[in-house]
């Protein structure tokens, strides 16, 4: 697993309500380092682990506090920075002084964060029937209509913990009946197709442009009989793609799916929907327009955080 740290540099009294942005923000673990715990040490006292403490050698910072936050790699970095950066601007209003108030993030790849990963991942329901458990937990069914997913999400996106894929899960969990098929653009993990596969899909399809997501798809997929006949491939979005499905599904960032829209259409059954997520409120009226003007009828917008999810179906022969 790949990491990211996006670090805020702020003052020290707003140490903990940039904490709280950062970890309600999917941060699994926040890292602080305050000028003020520097000037409160004590030169010969002991440390920690009965060491003698010599400040002048602990690097350290001479003003302010920097809280440094670890999130798992995801493509969503660029809004991630943003909302980020917009809070920590807000933390004026609540009287919070929030110092230099930079944002940044840099690409972290240590290993020891992989084992912080595994210590914060466990089981979830994530909608009424799906629960995402990961491959090291030995979890046993809570009820009798819950689906389990299995995953080692590895390097590749889709934990199903964040709000875009949660977005999708629910949208599939609204639109299945059972038997349909599909395809799953920019599968990541494979957790989209191996949910649709436990919810009854028939014949599920799974594309990314990444080699790296493709290999973890098939190792996810693997680990969920349900979903053992789950096609996976490397291809970028639907490019030479030629089927007539029930269902096509795409989590991904909305000028993405701008160019999938009318390869969407094509792709679809008449009455065959369309479910996509990853689109940030500024980007939804883009991505409406877009489904429109490819004669989509948009059926629903769901919405979770910040994030927006669109189920729009193709419109049949007739249909206004
Ligand atoms: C946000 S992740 C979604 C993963 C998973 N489907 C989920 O919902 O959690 C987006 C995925 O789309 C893939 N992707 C990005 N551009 C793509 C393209 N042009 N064609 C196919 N896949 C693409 C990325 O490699 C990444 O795995």
């Amino acid at each position: 697993m790949d990491w990211t740290a996006i670090k805020v540099v702020s003052s020290s009294e707003a140490v903990e309500a940039v904490s709280y942005i950062l970890t309600s923000e999917g941060a699994v673990g926040v890292q602080i380092d305050d000028a003020k715990d520097f000037a409160n040490l004590k030169p010969g006292r002991y440390g920690k682990h009965g060491e003698i403490i010599d400040p002048e050698k602990i690097p350290h910072r001479e003003s302010g506090a920097a809280v440094t936050g670890y999130f798992p790699q995801n493509i969503f970095f660029p809004e991630l920075v943003s909302t980020i950066q917009e809070k920590v601007n807000k933390l004026k209003e609540y009287q919070l002084d929030p110092g230099a108030g930079v944002v940044v993030s840099e690409a972290v790849n240590n290993k020891d964060w992989a084992t912080v990963w595994q210590k914060y991942y466990h089981p979830l329901r994530v909608t009424n029937q799906l629960t995402i458990v990961p491959q090291w937990e030995n979890y046993q069914q809570q009820a009798t209509n819950e689906k389990l997913i299995i995953l080692d999400p590895g390097m590749a996106f889709g934990t199903g913990t964040h709000p875009t894929t949660r977005l999708m899960l629910e949208a599939l969990e609204i639109v299945v009946r059972g038997g349909e098929s599909m395809i799953d653009v920019g599968t990541g993990s494979g957790v989209l197709s191996i949910a649709a596969k436990q919810l009854g899909v028939g014949k599920v399809e799974a594309y990314d442009v990444d080699e790296v997501a493709v290999r973890s798809a098939k190792k996810n997929i693997a680990l969920n009989p349900a979903a053992a006949d789950v096609k996976v491939g490397v291809n970028s979005l639907l490019d030479g793609i030629h089927t007539q499905a029930d269902l096509i599904v795409a989590n991904i960032l909305a000028e993405i799916i701008i160019p999938l829209v009318p390869q969407a259409f094509e792709n679809l059954k008449p009455g065959g929907q369309f479910l996509v997520s990853g689109i940030i409120k500024d980007k939804v009226a883009l991505v409406e327009q877009e489904l429109m003007k490819h004669h989509f009828v948009i059926d629903q917008k769901l919405r979770m955080k910040d994030w927006y999810g669109i189920i729009a179906h193709k419109s049949a022969e007739g249909e206004e």
